[in-house]
């Protein structure tokens, strides 16, 4: 396709050779005489590249030219001008012009000039991509969702919209690899993205947030529908059978714990709402796996005049519960949900007091281990640090420390050591949250 260029020049013979010039080698041109009509341009449609001439009445080239490099999407500026003063020169570049051709230019060196700086955005814009794409299954990774979950947030409190987030993680993963070697995990992770794509809408968010976990952002539906469609795609998982290419006889069967929240606060953060769906799965998880857990936000109740959360648990379609009422959530252990830690050992509050005990115990100095190991590349014991405290962490209902965690005991088996000092900070504020947390409630049974 033919890249689009606009001319921005207040002298009209010089707008003319160029469009002329352009024209003649194969460009689309749009012209304008000056800074004023060219942003209106810019606003209206999409542009490739920029020729701005620098001295102009009114608006001065070096304005048009700071306007332009602010867009969101902002075209590549070549600036075209009579003026050789190397101060000028230096300035446009230093505000973001991609080159600066004088006039009376030569038609072929403008003609390269302009080859290079569009095959130079080309090229950008496919790093952006990539940066923005999970490289195994091409959806896009944590950065690309969040980018755009996050555009799909401000648009809903600008329009009073609901916003859902799901957080997806596949059930007992590790098993599939431990079964059927990484590759075998890889395409499980392929096909689970594919069949996101198929039950989710065109226009939900979808993203590889970590390892096997996963996120779905759902523009403007009620909690009923977004329950509906991850259920839909829980259950299409469910029967789905995988294949593996390189072992036609292996068949692999995975399910998945599904945590929904559904938003209509307008001061909802996209990291708050992550962080309470990913709780909500991890209710799943704990409540058998295999199953949606969802509960309406609480300014969503408030409208609906309901004063508790309430807890939606759904395994099959006819065990839909909307009538199980959330405990209220306790402040008792800084970095510990209550709830979580307590359901894990089935209500028993003494019980539960006891192994926070043993975990301070046994995991106070997990923190300068994992650092020590860290700082020895001993990948064996940095695996196994993090590979218990991950399991306790859940376990205890600590759900910060399992998550933050989670990501460096990945990143130990995939051996990327290059992320293990920036995944490390996290683990190490949440094990302190945790550790002092219990310090303050359990003092004196220490
Ligand atoms: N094949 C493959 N495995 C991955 C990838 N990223 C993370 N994993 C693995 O995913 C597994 C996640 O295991 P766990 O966090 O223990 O969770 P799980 O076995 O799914 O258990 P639950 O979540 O509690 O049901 C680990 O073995 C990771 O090595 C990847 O890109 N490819």
């Amino acid at each position: 396709m033919n890249s689009t260029i606009l001319v921005i020049d207040d002298a009209k013979d010089t707008l003319m050779l160029l469009e002329f010039d352009l024209i003649e080698a194969g460009y689309k041109v749009l012209t304008a005489n000056g800074g004023e009509q060219a942003l209106e341009i810019l606003n209206r449609q999409a542009v490739d590249l920029v020729l701005l001439d620098l001295h102009m009445p009114k608006m001065s080239g070096m304005e048009v030219l700071a306007n332009i490099t602010a867009l969101e999407t902002a075209p590549p500026v070549i600036m075209l001008s009579a003026s050789d003063d190397e101060n000028d020169v230096v300035k446009t570049l230093d505000v973001g012009a991609e080159d600066y051709v004088t006039k009376p230019y030569v038609a072929k060196v403008l003609y390269a000039r302009i080859r290079n700086a569009l095959r130079l955005k080309e090229k950008t814009q496919e790093l952006e991509a990539l940066l923005r794409t999970d490289s195994l299954t091409h959806i896009n990774n944590r950065v690309g969702y969040e980018e755009l979950a996050t555009k799909v947030i401000s648009h809903a409190k600008r329009n009073k919209h609901r916003t859902a987030i799901a957080m997806l993680d596949i059930d007992h993963f590790k098993a599939v690899n431990d079964t059927h070697g990484h590759d075998g995990g890889d395409v499980v992770l392929v096909e689970f993205a594919k069949l996101l794509i198929s039950c989710f809408r065109d226009y939900d968010v979808i993203g590889r947030i970590g390892g096997e976990e996963f996120a779905v952002c759902m523009p403007n539906v009620r909690l009923e529908t977004a329950l509906a469609a991850c259920e839909r795609f829980r259950e299409s998982l469910a029967q789905l059978t995988i294949s593996l290419p390189d072992d036609p006889d292996a068949t692999i069967n995975i399910t998945v714990s599904i945590g929904l929240i559904v938003s209509n606060d307008p001061d909802s953060m996209l990291d708050d709402l992550m962080r309470e769906a990913d709780k909500l799965m991890y209710r799943a998880k704990s409540a058998g796996r295999n199953q949606t857990v969802t509960e309406k936000n609480k300014s969503e109740n408030a409208a609906n005049n309901n004063k508790d959360n309430e807890l939606v648990t759904s395994k099959d379609n006819n065990n839909l519960n909307t009538n199980t009422p959330k405990q209220p959530e306790s402040e008792k252990y800084a970095g510990i949900d209550f709830d979580i830690g307590v359901n894990n050992v089935l209500g028993d509050e003494g019980l539960f007091e006891e192994i926070l005990v043993m975990f301070y115990q046994d995991h106070k100095q997990d923190k300068d281990k994992i650092a020590q190991a860290i700082n020895d590349n001993d990948l064996l014991t940095l695996k196994s640090l993090t590979h218990t405290l991950k399991g306790v962490a859940c376990s205890i209902g600590a759900m910060e420390l399992f998550n933050h965690t989670k990501a460096l005991d990945n990143a130990a088996n995939d051996q990327k050591l290059q992320e293990f000092d920036y995944l490390f900070k996290p683990v190490a504020l949440a094990i302190n949250k945790v550790i002092n947390g219990i310090e303050t409630t359990l003092g004196d049974k220490l």
